[in-house]
């Protein structure tokens, strides 16, 4: 399994399923690259999810992230498609019946990006600006950093949302610097947030592969597209996010970071209906499989709910 293949012989035709969003497009092409390179032959079917037809309303209210997955796993057991990439960060943390996660890609920077076309840093944003965000992790983050604040609905895809803050109705808005380095606009990020300041979602950052749990034909094509680093971290994350109550469209923050082969995980939960101080936990172990990262994420999941965390 762990051993790449090289002779012609294992060469694969592989269709990729995906969104049609310039971002999901990028990560798509980023994979089919990795694997042409390996000597596969790669196509992409491109799709239009329900997730990216909902665009006045938060997401949380309308099904959650999942409405990004879905389709592309309806091409996959229809066999149409092979693989499904994805931003992690949008994966439920349960897949359906019958689905599993082929691998987990290095990550990209993990942070959250301050952008704006006034101003350079969230501290210079004057007294009762207008931040976007439709994200209850990123609300409940930027409530804790800056009260006075007024934090506005901003849905989307990632040109959509930057357009809206072109068109001046916000002081600034909250985006994830990995989508915008990978969109080629750097230039876009007026400044990272340390993760002390704004922690990160779980997996994001992170691209995951998605298969039919049968389709083991696909197995050796894809491990060496795996990271192990990165999938034990977001393995991590992911757990606290499942043992909170599995949604991906909670006010919850979950980052793991290696420290030699100890990894430490800081995790925080903010009350999104009234104001109050953030519940956060971390922890740190020696991990050397996805189980003990597991266990690691429901122990700090433990704690949150220990100070209070619904
Ligand atoms: N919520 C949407 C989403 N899903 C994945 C990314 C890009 C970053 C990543 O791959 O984690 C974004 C944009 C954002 O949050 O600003």
């Amino acid at each position: 399994m762990s051993t790449p293949s090289t002779s012609s012989l294992d060469s694969l035709k592989i269709v990729i399923a995906t969104r049609e969003s310039r971002l999901a497009l990028w990560q798509a092409e980023h994979v089919q690259a990795l694997l042409q390179q390996r000597g596969h032959t790669v196509t992409l079917l491109g799709m239009t999810t329900r997730g990216d037809q909902i665009l006045d309303r938060s997401l949380s209210k309308v099904g959650g992230k999942g409405l990004f997955v879905k389709e592309l796993e309806i091409a996959l057991e229809e066999g149409r498609a092979d693989i499904a990439v994805h931003s992690l960060k949008d994966v439920p943390m349960d897949l359906p019946e019958g689905f599993a996660l082929a691998c987990v890609l290095e990550r990209e920077d993990p942070s959250d990006a301050f952008v704006s076309n006034r101003y350079a840093t969230l501290a210079d944003v004057p007294q009762g600006g207008v931040v976007g965000t439709s994200s209850l992790r990123r609300t409940v983050l930027l409530r804790a950093l800056r009260p006075d604040l007024q934090i506005a609905p901003l849905r989307g895809n990632l040109d959509t949302r930057l357009r809206k803050l072109d068109e001046g109705q916000f002081d600034a808005i909250v985006l994830a610097t990995a989508g915008l380095l990978r969109l080629g606009l750097p230039e876009r990020i007026r400044s990272r947030f340390a993760s002390s300041r704004m922690l990160p979602a779980a997996g994001q950052g992170a691209l995951g592969i998605e298969i039919r749990a049968d389709r083991t034909d696909l197995v050796a094509a894809l491990a060496p597209l795996a990271h192990t680093a990165t999938w034990q971290a977001v393995a991590a994350e992911r757990a606290v996010s499942r043992s909170m109550g599995g949604s991906c469209s909670m006010p919850l923050a979950a980052y793991a970071t290696w420290q030699g082969d100890q990894l430490h995980i800081d995790a925080a939960w903010g009350d999104a209906e009234q104001p109050a101080p953030l519940v956060t936990a971390s922890a740190q172990a020696a991990i050397t499989d996805l189980a003990s990262a597991t266990a690691l994420g429901e122990q700090v999941a433990a704690q949150l709910r220990a100070g209070g965390a619904r």
